[in-house]
């Protein structure tokens, strides 16, 4: 598995007039499992920490690096070797239809029309979606929707997939589905969750509060953790 280390990264962010905020405290953390669950409350920071993975937000200080490459300073480089899942897969559903959309992932990477389209197709077929190949994304359910963010990002063979919340908007059907979809992945993992269910099948739990990391380990304990401190 990749590593993912965080070298007292913090972020802080300027609050106009209000000096600033510290949105996530210097945070030290070595990731080498699998499947790493972020767990915590509503604005605690675990999102400020997936996004730090892969450069979507900069370390204020300190400093994160995927298999060596520095976020910031090999920005390109990482950002192909963690791909990032949004909550709301509209964030990234882009264009009219599904297959349009998976090669639209992959413009940089195959440069032929013909070859990008079958590759596409065949990355949809994977995902189960070949039947909506040609359909619009707003006609797909929200499950469907989740599932074609994820193809197309896992249509750019990234090493490490973050995902922030992935089954937030689903139905129970739908979490279970794409939950075990990437639990399942080769890749390494790193979910950011309120779905227990899910962290408890992580090989590790982070648990965030208040802009710090205050559990940490395998699920059981530190979930326990969580819970006792979001029912105190
Ligand atoms: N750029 C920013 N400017 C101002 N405040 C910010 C910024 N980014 C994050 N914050 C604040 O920092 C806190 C942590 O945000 P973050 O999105 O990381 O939390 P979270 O744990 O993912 O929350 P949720 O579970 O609600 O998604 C929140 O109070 C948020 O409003």
């Amino acid at each position: 598995m990749p590593t993912i280390r965080l070298d007292a990264a913090s972020v802080r962010v300027p609050l106009p007039g209000r000096g600033e905020r510290e949105v996530l405290a210097p945070t030290t953390l070595t990731l080498t499992e699998r499947r790493i669950a972020v767990v915590g409350a509503n604005g605690s920071g675990k999102s400020t920490l997936a996004r730090l993975l892969n450069g979507l937000v900069r370390p204020t200080s300190g400093r994160v690096t995927v298999d060596g490459r520095d976020v910031v300073r090999d920005g390109a480089a990482v950002r192909r070797m963690v791909g990032f899942c949004f909550t709301d897969p509209a964030a990234q559903l882009v264009m009219p239809t599904c297959v349009e959309d998976v090669e639209l992932s992959l413009r940089r990477r195959v440069r032929s029309a013909g070859a990008r389209r079958e590759q596409a197709l065949a990355v949809l077929a994977d995902n189960g979606l070949l039947g909506h190949a040609h359909d619009s994304v707003h006609s797909l359910s929200g499950g469907q929707r989740q599932l074609l963010a994820l193809a197309g990002v896992l249509a750019l063979e990234p090493i490490v997939v973050v995902a922030d919340e992935p089954t937030t908007l689903l139905d129970r059907a739908n979490t279970r589905r794409v939950g075990d979809i990437l639990l399942g992945l080769e890749q390494q993992l790193v979910l950011v969750t309120h779905d227990l269910g899910l962290a408890a099948r992580c090989d590790r739990v982070v648990v965030v509060d208040a802009a710090h990391v205050v559990a940490d380990g395998p699920p059981g304990e530190a979930i326990a953790r969580y819970t006792a401190m979001a029912d105190a």
